[in-house]
């Protein structure tokens, strides 16, 4: 594919959003091979391990006559070869909330959360709780948390799902978490953020060209920033945030989260990236870099990482298997000990 010309808008071509005014020639190009290989990309799905061990679910899944690849980095994570959705809807692990479908990008900010069972987690954007659900399972139902949504339809489908999938132990809070209380404070939160979902964009999809306007940015950028604010008041001394959106538009990435350290001194990244982000081989998705928060073990991943400007956060670039999606860590520093 040729470079995009500066100005024109090659990647969402009917719509307003102009990629290219934003964002350098090399990304763009990337982002564009991405949005192509996107049509192409399979459905996977997550082992719900409070009702099922992955096991279980590949036995199903045999059973069934559905191909799948496991994924290297997530034993829980399942890629099907071929099948639709339409296909899972119609199995009894999807009917009794033995798996639930879910993007393989967005089961990454729940991994670099790495939920702790007893500590005070607050979701604060969660319907229809992916996220929440799988920090659910990591924590085997230990943890106690509290999920924010501000939508009542959507509130609902949150709270459906949770009991489908067996969560326990979970809050929901039909409320607009930027004016979540100040009384409250947690060890760690997830803001899975409101966002244009450019990242999720695949070539040809007219529906997202026309949602996808700087209208939409305008409204989501503000909407970030004050549940940042939020966030980042709520943390308690030594907690960790980890924010996220499916966008690739840095307004709503690193320049959101620069802001945000700006505005709260007491907070820093922690870096959760480390190796190469692009190591010249042809195919994004056989290059493996590791990953690691800076407070936790370190694992690999075929992935790649757009190039940004905040150094240890990741910018997921979407492939065929992956959404475009953006994942930073953030720490509260904990007051200074007197010797
Ligand atoms: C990206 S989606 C969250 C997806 C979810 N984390 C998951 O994994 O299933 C963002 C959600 O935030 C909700 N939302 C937007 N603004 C909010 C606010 N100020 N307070 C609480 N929820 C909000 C939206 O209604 C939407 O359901």
């Amino acid at each position: 594919m040729n470079p995009p010309a500066m100005g024109d808008d090659p990647i969402l071509p009917g719509g307003t959003m102009q990629l290219t005014d934003r964002l350098d020639e090399r990304t763009c190009e990337l982002l564009a091979d991405g949005f192509d290989a996107a049509r192409e990309r399979p459905v996977t799905l997550r082992a719900n391990t409070l009702k099922a061990t992955s096991d279980q679910i590949s036995t199903a899944l045999d059973a069934a006559g559905i191909g799948y690849a496991r994924v290297p980095w997530y034993e829980d994570a399942f890629v099907l070869d071929g099948a639709r959705e339409r296909e899972v809807w119609g199995l009894d692990i999807y009917r009794d909330g033995l798996v639930y479908l879910q993007s393989l990008s967005s089961m990454l900010p729940p991994l670099i959360l790495d939920p702790l069972a007893g500590a005070d987690i607050l979701d604060m954007c969660s319907a229809p709780g992916g996220k929440t659900s799988q920090i659910a399972a990591l924590t085997a139902n230990g943890a106690h948390l509290t999920a924010c949504e501000m939508s009542a339809p959507r509130a609902e489908k949150l709270a459906y799902n949770l009991d489908k999938l067996g969560a326990q132990n979970v809050n929901i809070m039909r409320t607009d978490a930027r004016r979540l209380d100040e009384f409250f404070s947690f060890d760690q939160i997830l803001l899975d953020a409101p966002c244009t979902g450019t990242g999720t964009y695949r070539t040809g999809d007219e529906r997202a060209e026309k949602r996808m306007t700087p209208q939409l940015l305008d409204k989501v950028v503000k909407s970030q920033r004050a549940l940042l604010d939020r966030a980042l008041t709520v943390l308690k001394p030594g907690g960790t945030l980890v924010y996220s959106t499916c966008s690739v538009l840095p307004e709503e990435n690193d320049e959101q989260v620069r802001a945000a350290l700006k505005r709260h001194r007491d907070c820093k990244v922690v870096p959760i990236l480390a190796g190469n982000v692009d190591d010249g081989q042809s195919d994004p998705e056989e290059r493996v870099i590791t990953i690691a928060r800076a407070d936790e073990g370190e694992f690999a991943w075929p992935i790649m990482n757009l190039p940004n400007s905040l150094e240890g956060t990741l910018t997921l670039a979407p492939t065929r298997l992956y959404e475009g999606f953006y994942v930073a860590a953030i720490q509260k520093q904990a007051p200074r000990t007197r010797r």
